[in-house]
């Protein structure tokens, strides 16, 4: 049976007469790796700090059965997070900042751990002032996994890492999550949450325009094929007269609808005298489904 380790209900925030989060209400369940989406200024961060108790909203937070208020924080105890920029010590070493964090049993053990899964070791015992981004950013995320939480936020945690780094924290956050943890991530590398999240909320101007498994947001685009021809805007012109659906022109991808067959299609530039360089089915990614599911809710 599925759990719910965060309940959010009707949670609006606004920053003076500005209506930011609207009426949200949604829950994530336990050990889930949930995705946060949106466009620039629809809210993600706000909606994360709001959690935290960083920001006054109205509505109710409940993280394990305990209400979180920015006046009551009791319950943050059980969650790391990563939001905006790491706060550094500069006069710190990574390691040094990472045991000043830990709490609980094995802190040694743990400070050691994290720092090898993120591959930190050659610059563990730096000064933090002399790291670069991508360093800074290695030691915020470990920072906040360290204390093994039973929620981890994450806003932007791949900002400035390079490939290697992206794959070890991904691994990281997979093996996170089969210890227990639940997560709640954004990022604009939507291919890679689409590699790790169990589920999907789409912010779009402060509102919830979508809330479910990844695996329901992706198939919720219909299929097509991608084709290449030698003369592309006469065959979109052609295609689009014999009636076909259209959803993109550069590449042409005509949506492939029931009883759809390609050999007609293939007959009609055939006989147009339109040679096919190339033709593929196209899977939609992430990216591709949020940004249609954007456009039909702004248009
Ligand atoms: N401290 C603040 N004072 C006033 N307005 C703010 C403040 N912080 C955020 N906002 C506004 O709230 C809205 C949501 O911002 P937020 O940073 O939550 O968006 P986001 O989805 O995280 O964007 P991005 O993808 O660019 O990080 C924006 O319109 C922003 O201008």
């Amino acid at each position: 049976m599925n759990t719910p380790l965060l309940t959010v209900t009707q949670l609006n925030q606004y920053f003076s007469h500005q209506h930011i989060l609207k009426a949200l209400t949604f829950t994530i369940q336990k050990g889930h790796i949930v995705a946060l989406v949106g466009a620039n200024g629809a809210g993600k961060t706000t909606l994360m700090k709001s959690i935290l108790g960083l920001t006054s909203f109205t509505g109710q937070i409940y993280l394990n059965g305990q209400s979180i208020t920015p006046c009551h924080h009791q319950a943050l105890s059980a969650v790391g997070a990563l939001i905006e920029y790491p706060g550094l010590y500069p006069f710190l070493t990574g390691r040094q900042q990472l045991s000043l964090f830990a709490t609980g049993a094995n802190r040694t053990a743990r400070v050691t751990k994290i720092i090898e899964a993120l591959s930190m070791q050659a610059f563990a015992d730096i000064l933090t002032k002399h790291y670069s981004l991508g360093m800074r950013q290695k030691l915020g995320v470990a920072l906040a996994l360290l204390n093994q939480p039973a929620l981890v936020i994450l806003d932007e945690p791949m900002n400035g890492l390079d490939p290697q780094a992206t794959k070890e924290l991904r691994d990281l956050i997979l093996w996170a999550q089969a210890q227990g943890t639940t997560f709640l991530i954004s990022s604009h590398l939507l291919s890679e949450l689409q590699r790790v999240a169990n589920d999907v909320l789409v912010l779009d101007h402060g509102q919830l325009i979508a809330n479910m498994s990844m695996p329901a947001f992706l198939a919720q685009q219909r299929p097509t094929y991608e084709l290449v021809t030698n003369q592309d805007q006469r065959a979109y012109q052609l295609l689009r007269s014999a009636g076909y659906h259209l959803v993109a022109a550069t590449p042409i991808r005509v949506l492939i609808t029931p009883g759809f067959q390609l050999n007609p299609l293939l007959q009609l530039l055939l006989t147009n005298q339109i040679q096919l360089q190339r033709i593929q089915p196209h899977t939609e990614d992430l990216e591709s489904s949020l940004l249609t599911m954007l456009k039909t809710v702004n248009h």
